[in-house]
């Protein structure tokens, strides 16, 4: 079984014990409460190259990352520093999130959150509306054809915004077949748990024009942005190095710095 495999196992188990303790129709009445959601897509469109910041203790290729005691202070920070979209792990066995962190973080920020999870059900859709998500990560990987295509229908007649993330052509192929208005290329792979950073060049090129296209993972600092930007990445997902850093404002405050020049708007359509 894939690294992959045992996570969704994990992920089954813990939504079942959700779903017999909270009624889809208890969620959707949560959802109807909660704030609405804002333009995902128009915060990872602009001129400069977008920074999407993750509140992220733990993964699976490193273990323990940072305790992070409170989420919402540094998410707040992530805002502070510029960030255009903040991204919230809720996976609990390996990633450390849980949906009451999305929620102290959506109470504190006014910029769009994705809930970053494996989302195999519309019910974990509601979920990320009812505690006041904007975005959802749909992972090709994890998904059949028709789930990934009825996924991203429903997340969008909810009003959240799907990040449909791919790892090879193949799955590019499949997102766009599916109706991703957003891509996101990981260069960790999911099965090995390897980052490759040359993924994004070597995928990027397969998405269509007016698909927005994010670089995920591996960005130490400045540099690896500039270098996605320059392959065409309208905006970078970075966890690790903004966690582990003394200074997550001020690391991404230089990111935002960096995708701001003028010279990067060239390589991007
Ligand atoms: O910590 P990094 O290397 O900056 O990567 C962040 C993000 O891309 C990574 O957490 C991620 C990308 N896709 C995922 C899917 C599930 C869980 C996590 C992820």
């Amino acid at each position: 079984m894939s690294v992959l495999d045992e996570i969704i196992e994990g992920v089954r188990a813990d939504l079942a014990e959700r779903q017999a303790r909270v009624s889809l129709d208890e969620l959707k009445e949560r959802a109807a409460r909660a704030p609405q959601a804002k333009d995902g897509a128009a915060a990872l469109r602009g001129e400069n190259v977008g920074v999407i910041c993750e509140v992220k203790r733990s993964s699976p290729s490193k273990g323990a990352l940072a305790a992070i005691a409170d989420p919402a202070g540094l998410a707040a920070d992530y805002e502070a520093g510029g960030a255009s979209v903040i991204s919230v792990l809720t996976e609990e066995r390996r990633f450390g999130g849980s949906l009451a962190d999305l929620e102290a973080v959506r109470a504190r920020v006014d910029i769009p959150i994705l809930r970053k999870d494996f989302i195999v059900t519309a019910y974990q859709l509601w979920e990320a509306r009812a505690y006041g998500a904007d975005l959802v990560l749909l992972i090709v990987a994890a998904l059949e054809q028709e789930a990934l295509v009825s996924l991203i229908e429903r997340a969008e007649s909810i009003g959240l915004t799907p990040l449909v993330e791919v790892h090879d052509e193949e799955e590019v192929q499949r997102a766009v077949d599916a109706g991703a208005r957003i891509i996101g290329v990981n260069a960790r792979n999911l099965k090995t748990l390897e980052v490759d950073r040359g993924t994004f060049a070597r995928v990027a090129p397969e998405i269509p024009d007016g698909i927005i296209k994010i670089a995920e993972s591996g960005v130490r600092g400045p540099h690896d942005l500039i270098a996605y930007a320059n392959d065409g990445a309208d905006a970078v997902l970075v966890g690790e190095s903004l966690v582990t850093g003394r200074d997550p404002k001020g690391a991404v405050a230089d990111l935002v710095a960096a995708g701001a020049h003028p010279a990067l708007r060239h390589g991007r359509g």
